[in-house]
């Protein structure tokens, strides 16, 4: 039995969240130009009235000329009432220019988060689905979903606020330092003393934010998995009287979950105010300086006076750098979460899924296979479960493989379909290795019915038809016919358009099975493999659907594993495995004669019915 594992955020990377939007940025980009350089014309033009009022305010109540920078002076008025009138005026052109780049922006900002996170999305959806059985094996589905759906949630918070709001952070940023500059510049040099202070420690905060994240991340991912199996297991949980058991665990799990999120946002509840005490430290000694400086008219070793009009804009902006340091915080917070989500996302993506192209395609094979020593023990573990196995099946032969439980029979088929490699020895079909071949034209080559067939939500019809082109419905019918499915099909109220729940569970084990043999037999592939395809069937119907069978895969490759003997009974070919190794093959009577373990296998169940 191997170990599951987590998944974890690969630390190898510095920039996880640029990475992975990159990799992913489409043609989206200009939308996020668009975005920057509307919000950046909207924030300066938002910032332009105060200095714009202390240039009126100098004017009108300190006889100063009333001049405004890169504005022709002849529009300006020389009466009062009129300049009055003027100032309203511009300020109020100015708000609605700003309101509509601002408008613009968000609507940019808002298409490039929604696109690039559709795009991250699907891609980490098909990555994940390309991944090596492998990967399935040794995570858990909780923890896989939790990357789809909870990491990628949490980017989309980053990718919704952050980009607005660095731009919109650094433009008032910007724009306050030039107005303030333009003000009075020595003024301002002493409102930036702070500036390093702040740095150090937002970077600090941030340090922390992308510990904290990442330990919120994996419990997330913790709490799903364990979510996901309780409610796929319901059944046996239901069966055990478990619930008490179950609540206790998730319970467990949910207050580490709480715990973690809880240090989260202590990281959070404390960045914000102490960067905001801080600035507004700036603001009262800048003030208090200001005010110094107005009434005598110098201070210390500044040359030139300040104006009170020159003053009030500049603690406005001085206030208004408030702003950009809350961002600061805010966007820090999502950034170091969304980086926690990328490093997971991107740890997947790693894992490198195989991919088709380089490989060589599969066209109407004859159906020779061959197994040459081929060894193996599932990844995670040290115990081989198949030891230096030897098979060869020719063309169109029916091979049945029988053998006590764990004996190693679903894993030797699964090479077949490149599920798992063997780590000695090679698996041909057509001469070809199975490793050298598509994944996609070998699995369909193969029509495949696992011991547990997994039906999707969707009607009995979607099902039936999964993998397989447009269908005639008369084609569907004869397919689920020879399955043994069409009898029950026609008594459900909607037949083919009835719905089946999901994991299919409105439906009993025999009659998903049929359904699963009706997909394959419509799929009409060149071989065949049957994994206790019909060990829910009860015997009458098993007799039926084997008959159906026998005609469909008379000239066809085809491998049986099955309990039951009767059902490989006729089979060209029994091969009786043991540990992951071959004891015993030949044909029915063969083996009888032989009076070996398949003798006395059939001996058991030959008197388990006579009983
Ligand atoms: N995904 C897996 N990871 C680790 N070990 C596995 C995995 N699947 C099967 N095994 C182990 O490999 C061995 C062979 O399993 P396999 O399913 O091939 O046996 P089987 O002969 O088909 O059994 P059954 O008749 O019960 O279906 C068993 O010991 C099983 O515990």
């Amino acid at each position: 039995m191997s170990v599951r594992d987590r998944i974890v955020a690969g630390t190898d990377e510095q920039q996880p969240l640029l990475t992975l939007v990159w990799k992913s940025k489409g043609n989206d980009l200009g939308y996020a130009g668009v975005g920057i350089v509307t919000s950046f014309v909207a924030q300066s033009l938002s910032s332009l009235d105060m200095f714009i009022i202390g240039l009126a305010f100098d004017a009108v109540f300190n006889d100063q000329a009333y001049t405004i920078p890169l504005f022709p002076n002849g529009w300006i008025p020389g009466n009062p009432t009129q300049q009055l009138v003027f100032t309203v005026a511009l300020l109020t052109g100015i708000k609605l220019v700003d309101l509509g780049f601002g408008i613009c922006s968000e609507w940019a900002f808002s298409l490039f988060a929604q696109r690039l996170l559709h795009r991250i999305r699907v891609d980490a959806f098909d990555t994940v689905q390309r991944l090596n059985m492998n990967f399935f094996d040794r995570h858990q589905t909780g923890d896989v979903m939790s990357v789809l759906n909870s990491d990628v949630n949490a980017l989309e918070r980053f990718l919704e606020f952050g980009p607005s709001l660095a731009t919109t952070g650094l433009t008032i940023l910007v724009s306050s330092l030039v107005y303030m500059a333009l003000l009075n510049w020595q003024l301002m040099l002493i409102s930036l003393t702070i500036a390093p202070v702040l740095f150090a420690i937002n970077s600090w905060f941030g340090n922390r934010h992308e510990i904290r994240n990442d330990d919120v991340r994996e419990e997330t991912g913790r709490l799903n998995a364990l979510l996901e199996t309780n409610i796929s297991g319901i059944q046996v949980v239901k069966a055990f009287s478990g619930e008490r058991h179950e609540t206790q665990r998730v319970s467990n799990l949910s207050d580490r979950h709480r715990v973690v999120n809880w240090h989260a946002h202590l990281v959070n509840v404390r960045h914000q105010p102490s960067m905001r005490l801080l600035a507004g430290a700036a603001f009262i000694v800048t003030l208090f300086i200001g005010t110094e400086w107005v009434i005598d008219g110098e201070f210390w070793v500044f040359s030139g006076t300040l104006t009170a009009g020159e003053l009030i804009p500049f603690m406005y902006y001085t206030q208004a750098l408030v702003r950009p340091v809350r961002f600061a915080a805010w966007f820090t917070g999502l950034y170091k979460g969304a980086t926690s989500a990328a490093k997971r996302i991107l740890s997947v993506q790693r894992m490198n899924p195989s991919r088709d192209e380089e490989k060589t395609d599969f066209i109407n094979p004859d159906g020779h296979i061959t197994y040459n020593n081929v060894s193996f023990s599932y990844p995670g573990t040290d115990e081989p479960v198949i030891h230096d196995i030897n098979i060869e099946i020719e063309p169109g032969e029916t091979v049945g493989f029988v053998g006590e439980t764990g004996a190693g029979k679903s894993t030797l088929l699964k090479f077949l379909f490149a599920f798992y490699d063997p780590d000695d020895g090679t698996v041909r079909v057509d001469s070809t290795d199975v490793r050298d071949l598509s994944r996609t034209s070998l699995r369909r080559s193969i029509g495949y019915v696992a011991q547990d067939p997994f039906l999707f939500t969707g009607t009995i019809r979607e099902n039936i038809t999964y993998g397989v082109d447009e269908t005639a419905d008369d084609t569907i019918v004869a397919a689920a016919k020879a399955a043994g499915a069409h009898e029950f099909v026609s008594q459900l109220d909607d037949g083919y358009d009835a719905q089946v729940g999901e994991r299919g569970v409105t439906l009993s084990g025999g009659q998903r099975q049929r359904l699963a043999i009706a997909r394959v037999l419509l799929a009409d592939p060149p071989m065949f493999v049957f994994d206790e395809a019909t060990s829910h069937v009860d015997n009458r119907t098993e007799v039926l659907i084997q008959r159906s069978l026998d005609e469909v895969t008379a000239d066809r490759t085809t491998l049986v594993v099955a309990h039951r003997l009767s059902t490989v009974r006729n089979t060209d070919r029994i091969v009786v495995l043991d540990s992951g190794e071959i004891i015993e093959q030949g044909t029915h009577e063969e083996l009888l004669d032989r009076d070996g373990t398949y003798a006395d296998l059939w001996n058991v169940q030959v008197g388990a019915v006579s009983e």
